[in-house]
């Protein structure tokens, strides 16, 4: 029942490709679970080549931001291409494009961090909880900047509620900080009315699409976190979410990859389908057009290069 819901975006990709026509495609990439495979340790949740190269072409056509748990520095590593746009500690963290497409030359970039006065309150958590947390085994505590995740995917399954409970009881002490549920991740953040929903506005703002009706933006990701853009995205009816599941869940997402291998099929699909759609436009330019479109190409890189 459920999967008829949510039919798989490679099997529907005409019709979402469809969807989009005349409109700009603006892609929205989730890190753990959707660009690279869940492994047990989270310091080596590398992404492989092949996806890099597949995101690095599809941030040729379309603008592309990640956004993520993690911390921004942290994604970055792993993902390390330049021409992005990232959204770290789940959106609190975001360095982007200027305001405006035409700003794009002037070089400054957005830099927002609306939960900027919780650091000394979470590295405090932070060294709290690692002390609090070292007698049980394979328990984690990563510092995502501006929020904390504890890492339970090695701890005994006997053990998950006594970590549980260990961190609901140092954070009795800080009403300002919530706790959250990833895969087998409690992640604690600021109480502030900021997600990934609000940074993937914040991004189409920065970007200069804050009220386009040609807009469409597509989210993808795997997690609860993510479930904040899909709403987003359904509640302004443009774009969707595809959710990353091999499983049936309840999500506002539109459409489901089972895995990030077929995340980076559809990402391919989607550069091809881009080039192609270009190829077509060219060729209906008349000859003179292009002759014209050339000669600017060129103008361009001479005085690019002088
Ligand atoms: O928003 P995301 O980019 O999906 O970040 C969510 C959490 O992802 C990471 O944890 C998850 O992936 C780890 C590596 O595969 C895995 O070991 C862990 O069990 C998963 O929950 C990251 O380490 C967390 O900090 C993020 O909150």
């Amino acid at each position: 029942m459920e999967q008829l819901r949510h039919p798989s975006a490679l099997e529907m990709f005409e019709q979402i490709t469809n969807a989009s026509k005349g409109k700009q495609i603006v892609m929205f990439l989730d890190y753990d679970g959707t660009l690279s495979p869940i492994v047990e340790d989270p310091d080596r949740a590398y992404m492989s080549d092949a996806m890099r190269t597949t995101v690095r072409k599809l941030a040729r056509y379309f603008p592309t931001a990640i956004v993520s748990g993690r911390c921004r520095d942290k994604v970055y590593s792993f993902v390390q291409l330049a021409e992005l746009y990232y959204a770290g500690s789940h959106g609190m963290d975001i360095k982007g494009p200027s305001k405006g497409p035409k700003d794009k030359n002037d070089a400054q970039s957005v830099l927002f961090q609306p939960a900027s006065e919780f650091v000394p309150m979470i590295d405090k958590v932070y060294k709290t909880l690692l002390d609090k947390t070292k007698s049980i085994p394979g328990a984690n505590v990563e510092h995502n900047k501006f929020c904390l995740s504890v890492h339970y995917r090695c701890v005994d399954e006997k053990k998950w509620s006594e970590l549980a409970q260990q961190v609901k009881s140092v954070l009795k002490d800080y009403p300002k900080l919530r706790l959250t549920q990833g895969r087998k991740v409690l992640e604690i953040r600021p109480t502030i009315k900021w997600d990934k929903g609000k940074a993937l506005e914040f991004l189409l703002e920065s970007l200069g699409y804050a009220n386009c009706t040609d807009v469409f933006p597509v989210y993808i990701g795997d997690d609860r976190t993510d479930e904040d853009a899909f709403k987003v995205l359904r509640d302004r009816g443009q774009g969707f979410g595809i959710l990353v599941s091999k499983i049936p869940k309840d999500t506002n997402a539109s459409y489901c990859l089972q895995e990030p291998s077929e995340v980076m099929d559809f990402l391919q699909r989607l550069v091809k389908w881009k080039k192609m759609s270009l190829q077509r436009q060219w060729k209906k330019l008349s000859l003179r057009r292009q002759f014209r479109m050339r000669r600017q190409i060129e103008e361009m890189k001479v005085s690019l290069f002088n």
